[in-house]
């Protein structure tokens, strides 16, 4: 199983769908697990029960997922804030994707959906990615830049670094 973590916009999302398509293996994200577990879309569970209630539900989806073990999981940009998830991952193929602020900034505007940046994103991205470089660091055994790379060129860089 490989594990994709890294800010909003990295594309663990996007990367992790080619890169279990590219493997022909089962993908899942926890930010839909989170969705299908709610009945809602994550937007309306921060504003009806609050990010605290959120993360609740993502401590219990990151570890139902790590325990299913599918080919490519991709985990939420702030699963890495809980201690209880960095110490799930431990043994794993943790695959860093890593962005810088530019890109990320724009990937982010790209969609919506992310309500921690709906307001100023740039300002409050380039802070989320400051507090929390140090923690996907923490729990990668691999980083992978995707600033101006396209997927295909990531997949690349991903498929060597799984040991089958
Ligand atoms: N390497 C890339 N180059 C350009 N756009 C990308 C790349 N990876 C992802 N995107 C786009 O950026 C946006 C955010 O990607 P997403 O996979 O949702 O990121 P994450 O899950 O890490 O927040 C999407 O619109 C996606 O199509
Ligand atoms: O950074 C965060 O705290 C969050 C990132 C989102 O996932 P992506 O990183 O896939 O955008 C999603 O889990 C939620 O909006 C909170
Ligand atoms: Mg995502």
């Amino acid at each position: 199983m490989c594990v994709l973590v890294g800010a909003p916009g990295a594309g663990k999302t996007t990367i992790g769908n080619a890169l279990a398509a590219a493997l022909g293996v089962e993908f899942r994200d926890t930010d839909q697990d989170i969705e299908r577990m709610a009945g809602k879309p994550i937007p309306e569970i921060f504003v009806d029960e609050g990010e605290a209630h959120f993360r609740t539900l993502e401590r219990a989806a990151v570890a139902a997922a790590l325990a299913s073990c599918p080919g490519v999981l991709a985990l939420g940009g702030g699963a890495i804030l809980a201690e209880e998830n960095r110490v799930a991952l431990v043994g794993h193929t943790v695959v860093h994707l890593s962005v810088e602020l530019v890109d990320a900034v724009k990937r982010v505007d790209l969609g919506a959906g992310r309500p921690l940046l709906a307001i100023n994103p740039r300002a409050t991205l380039r802070y989320l990615m400051e507090q929390r470089r140090p923690l996907y660091e923490e729990v990668a055994t691999a980083t992978v830049a995707t600033d101006g790379r396209t997927r295909e060129e990531i997949v690349a860089d991903i498929l060597p670094l799984l040991v089958r």
